[in-house]
């Protein structure tokens, strides 16, 4: 049986309406694939201390979580993962990417210029129709 990790990602949005997408790096799994910043949460750990946990390893910044934006099952070929992603604000500091290749910040309407992890599809496609 293939194993289910579970994900969360942040959904940050700045003050221009624009959302935070990163580069997987060559070295990452799924390399260059944009996803939403994030990674596992650990055991005994809830979704949203993994997500700032991860937030501060990856982009040096802090943020604090909002709402759900999206609770997926998706199956990959390897193993399968719920994918959380959870709409959050930086509160402190600026995103420096440690593990990304790179970051970008887009409106919402190109979103779908970049070739996304397939996980994350449903959580652009929620963002393009504004929720
Ligand atoms: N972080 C993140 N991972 C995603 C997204 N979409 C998606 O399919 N994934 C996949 C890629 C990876 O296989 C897995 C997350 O693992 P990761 O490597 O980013 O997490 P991590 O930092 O906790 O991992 P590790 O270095 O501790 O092993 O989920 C997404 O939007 N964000």
């Amino acid at each position: 049986m293939k194993k289910t990790i579970k994900v969360v990602a942040a959904i940050i949005e700045n003050d221009k309406n624009e959302i935070l997408c990163a580069l997987r790096s060559p070295k990452m799994d799924h390399p260059n694939r944009w996803e939403f910043p994030g990674g596992k949460v650990e055991k005994d750990e809830d979704i949203y201390t993994a997500l700032v946990r991860e937030i501060k390893e990856e982009l040096t910044c802090k943020i604090e979580t909002h709402e759900i934006h999206n609770d997926i099952f998706h199956e990959y070929e390897t193993f399968n993962i719920n994918l959380i992603s959870i709409k959050c604000k930086i509160v402190e500091g600026t995103p420096i990417p440690k593990e990304h290749s790179t970051l970008i910040w887009l409106k919402r309407e190109n979103l779908d210029s970049l070739k996304w992890a397939p996980a994350d599809v449903p959580a652009v496609e929620l963002l393009m129709e504004g929720i």
